[in-house]
């Protein structure tokens, strides 16, 4: 049997045990489980979670571990650029070495082509292990955490330390960490998309299930991993972990190939178009010099390495060493790219929709009042909203804890008389409501709170000074009015009611949310941050517009809208946008600045609303309601503390959920995004240059106008110069507009600065040829034996190549701003280093040992009279068409 065929039928046993243990699991009972996997209700005790870990590992996926750096270095060899090397390296080493004559052998130009070889691969693998690695450090800051039942209490877990046995407490907006078997469940619904592509969320239950024909997915008391919690709450045990996971089997399959973004299309697109020419070009350029040189071997090798030295070969590895660059600034002002493709969108940015609580708000809800329906402090009010806050499980929110705070602060807890649970109806985003059951000795009541509006539709009756009176229309419009004067305040509220002996049963569904009690209200302060109002207007500043998409209701979202200095004028509601066309929502998402009351899928209709009206759109949130419009959001941004859907849903993670951290964020993007299409426009315009500068000298030369060698050493020196860029600096012009890729702009930038390097290739040619070398060896080309013109050629070379180098290097200085070079904008420290070194190191090496291997004449220095007026005229000449430029497109990048 064949190594792989071997190792694949050990996966397939894998699997079929992983999946043994699972159907094993959800016909047992789940006490005898417990027994069997040694835990109990109390959970395990660390010992035991050590000695799970030594058994099974750790919780983690083969795919997202690490690739062997040996390996990696390896691979950075692999590129076309190291493998024309190679050719050329063999065809030295057996002209120079194997078939030289005994004495006459000589290994240097062998030599001097590994060397390239190892620095060009050395310098990729260097480039893409560091950021690869800052990329995986900036990933760990943000774990995803799951509850779980430990020593006698639940304690929050980074995923990756959940064992096989572990007691996992699921609630909404969790992602289920591993395979587990549910114990108990309250209204759980899961949606399974990443692992069946449903997406409508599938009821899971507790209860054994012992249908083994089923497919395993389909197993109604066994949740997986990467599948998420949509609604309500269970406890679990952890079966399988890892690669065991039936997710872990899918992730093998299908190898994470995320796709394209338009950044990477736009690429893609340029780097053909590139290619493309190069076909048409290189061939000509083989066949002109094969002609004019009669020696088609080293025409080959010539065509050859301006094909190789002309792809952009560096780019990939030089845009993700800007990305993780970026990315890396961007942790610094405690911004998290999980992504780093994603920071181009970001500095693109122009909309940001965002969530009100939290953001515009502080992270602190605070309990002021709980009121009967007079408006009267009331004490039942605020025992049910206690016993309502302080027994459900489904939702972590702020304004549950501000009860419970409030209760315990005042002292009332202890007062409150000895309830128990029964059972819950947890809260959802539609409903806008929830409700718990408990019971004492002598009752059971049903407690319920939410949304003002929600509630008002389950109650019938209303309580009002002891009294139970029916909810008539009047009482509910002066109970809308009262609550409209509170939202005036800047106070949230939420409706309590309550219902006494509701149904026998012991389980209870959202059918029992009816004919209730109003009792009263209670109302929150979750005043603005101080520093909204400043974000807010400084990222207008910097062409980004903040739009408040919430779910809360339209009244408080005025008021706290209105002080932070956003455009209340008109609100759109959910039930507006339910019944608008497309047209109609296209329009009003252009000018409406607050939309309140919205659904989770109204939040993404407003997004798409504002892609469509070719907008950059970011979403910022931390609900699961948010999470859908994260991911349909150019931009996915959510906090640390966020929920776990909404978590994974977004590329980019804030530290701190805070305006001013993202207005710093979209300026380093923006940073970035300079630095990578400065790169890109004069990389490919120089290369653009270059290929029409070949062809012209092929025309007419009578020999190579550069060795293959030269021009790949020429390539390097650019390459590593070229390195330094993603530490540059950005003209501060250039970060107050958002910033969206455009692939027409690379276009039109080659078409006009390619040329214009050309035009001074051309006029060196003609000196060199007619002039220069002339003198210095004593005679026209056509005048002079073939020992002298082997020598005309190699002045000719070095001149070009001298000449190449400065143009190309002094085009980073000249095309990364619009503004005068050096004096109106100054290149940051290590451009300058680089630079300056990369053309010192060419310009001397004709006068070296390695520069007579390359086959380099020292230049008189008479050359550097026309080097001198060569370059100084090409500044000239850029610096018009910059302008022109500039004057035509409106901008340089
Ligand atoms: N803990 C809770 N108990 C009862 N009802 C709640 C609770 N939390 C929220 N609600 C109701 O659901 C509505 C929507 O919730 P929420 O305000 O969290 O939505 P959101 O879109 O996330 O808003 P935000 O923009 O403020 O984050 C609230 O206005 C409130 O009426
Ligand atoms: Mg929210």
């Amino acid at each position: 049997m064949s190594r792989k065929a071997d190792i694949e039928n050990k996966e397939r046993q894998l699997n079929q045990s992983a999946m043994a243990q699972l159907f094993h699991a959800a016909s047992a009972d789940s006490e005898a489980l417990l027994t069997e996997y040694q835990n109990s209700e109390s959970g395990f005790d660390d010992a035991r979670v050590l000695a799970m870990r030594q058994k099974y590992g750790e919780n983690r996926l083969t795919h997202q571990r690490k690739v062997p750096t040996i390996v990696q270095f390896l691979l950075a060899f692999t590129d076309p650029f190291t493998i024309v090397l190679f050719v050329l390296a063999i065809i030295s080493f057996v002209s120079n070495v194997l078939l030289a004559p005994a004495g006459q052998q000589d290994p240097s130009t062998v030599i001097i082509i590994l060397v390239l070889i190892f620095i060009s691969g050395t310098l990729r693998f260097v480039q893409q292990y560091r950021s690869k690695k800052s990329a995986d450090s900036l990933n760990e800051m943000v774990k995803t955490k799951i509850d779980v039942m430990r020593n006698g209490k639940v304690t929050e877990v980074p995923i990756t330390e959940i064992v096989v046995g572990d007691l996992v407490v699921l609630s909404a907006g969790d992602m289920i960490p591993a395979d587990v078997r549910l114990i108990s469940v309250k209204d759980l619904f899961v949606s399974q998309a990443p692992l069946t592509g449903e997406s409508t969320p599938v009821e899971k239950y507790a209860a054994t299930d012992s249908n083994k024909n089923d497919d395993v997915l389909d197993l109604s008391n066994v949740a997986f991993m990467g599948s998420n919690v949509i609604s309500g709450s269970a406890t679990s045990l952890v079966v399988n972990i890892g690669d065991t996971t039936m997710f872990g089997a899918v992730a093998q399959d299908i190898a994470e190939k995320p796709p394209l973004t338009s950044f990477d299309k736009g690429i893609n697109s340029v780097s053909w178009l590139l290619i493309r020419l190069m076909l048409v070009m290189v061939p000509i350029v083989f066949v002109l010099n094969g002609i004019h040189s009669n020696d088609w071997l080293n025409a080959f090798l010539f065509a050859l390495s301006v094909a190789v030295g002309l792809t952009p070969a560096m780019l990939p590895t030089i845009v993700t060493t800007n990305l993780a660059k970026g990315a890396v600034m961007l942790s610094k002002k405690k911004v998290i790219v999980k992504n780093i493709d994603a920071i181009q969108n970001f500095g693109g940015m122009d909309v940001l929709c965002t969530d009100k609580t939290g953001t515009i708000t502080q992270d602190k809800v605070v309990l002021m009042h709980a009121y009967d329906v007079n408006g009267d402090e009331s004490d039942r009010v605020l025992e049910y909203g206690y016993l309502n806050s302080n027994f459900q499980t489904g939702l972590k929110n702020l304004m549950d804890v501000a009860i419970i705070d409030y209760a315990q602060e005042q002292d009332k807890v202890e007062q409150y008389k000895e309830f128990v649970k029964v059972d819950e109806i947890p809260f959802d985003f539609t409903r806008r409501r929830m409700s718990v059951v408990v019971k004492d000795s002598q009752q059971r009541i049903l407690i319920t709170k939410g949304a003002i509006e929600e509630m008002l539709s389950v109650c019938t009756l209303v309580e009002s000074e002891g009294k139970t009176v029916n909810l008539t229309d009047e009482l509910r419009q002066q109970i809308l009015a009262q609550v409209v004067k509170y939202n005036a305040d800047g106070l949230r509220v939420l409706g309590l009611a309550y219902k006494n002996e509701p149904a026998l049963e012991d389980t209870f569904s959202v059918q029992d949310e009816s004919e209730m009690v109003l009792l009263g209200y209670l109302s929150f302060l979750d005043p603005p941050k101080d520093s909204a109002k400043t974000a807010i207007a400084s990222l207008k500043q910097y062409g980004v517009q903040v739009k408040i998409l919430t779910g809360d209701n339209d009244g408080v979202t005025k008021t706290v809208c209105h002080e932070v200095g956003l455009n209340v004028d008109r609100i759109l509601l959910g039930s507006d946008i339910a019944r608008m066309s497309k047209e109609e929502l296209d329009k009003a998402t252009e000018t409406v600045d607050v939309f309140a009351k919205l659904s989770p899928t109204q939040k993404v209709e407003v997004v798409e609303s504002l892609r469509r009206n070719k907008h950059v759109v970011g979403f910022m949130g931390d609900g699961i309601n948010d999470a859908a419009a994260i991911k349909q959001a150019d931009v996915g941004i959510s906090v640390d503390t966020a929920v776990d859907i909404a978590k994974e849903a977004a590329p980019i993670i804030l530290l701190e959920k805070n305006l001013m951290v993202l207005k710093d964020g979209v300026i380093e993007g923006r940073k970035t995004y300079g630095n990578i299409i400065k790169y890109i426009k004069m990389t490919l315009s120089s290369n653009f240059g270059n290929i029409f500068s070949i062809v012209i000298a092929s025309i007419f030369l009578p020999f190579l106008p550069m060795l293959p060698i030269q021009i790949l050493v020429l390539n390097l020196i650019y390459d590593i110069s070229c390195t330094a860029i993603p530490w540059d600096n950005v003209d501060v012009e250039f970060l107050v507009k958002p910033r969206d890729w455009n692939a027409k702009s690379i276009k039109s930038y080659m078409v006009w600065l390619g040329p214009t390097s050309s035009i001074f290739d051309i006029t060196t040619f003609i000196m060199l040829f007619f002039v220069l070398c002339p003198l210095f060896v004593g005679g026209s080309y056509s005048s002079i034996n073939s020992e002298q013109q082997l020598l005309f050629a190699a002045f000719f070379h070095t001149g070009w190549f001298v000449e190449s180098l400065w143009t190309q290097t002094l085009v980073i200085h000249m095309i990364r701003t619009p503004k005068i070079p050096f004096i109106q904008s100054r290149a940051s420290l290590p451009m300058f280093v680089f630079t300056t070194l990369g053309i010192l190191i060419g310009t001397v090496l004709p006068y070296t040992e390695i520069g007579a291997i390359l086959k380099m004449e020292p230049l008189p220095a008479i050359y550097y009279a026309l080097l001198v007026g060569t370059i100084l005229l090409y500044i000239v000449l850029v610096t018009v068409v910059k302008k022109l430029y500039v004057k035509k497109y409106k901008e340089l990048l």
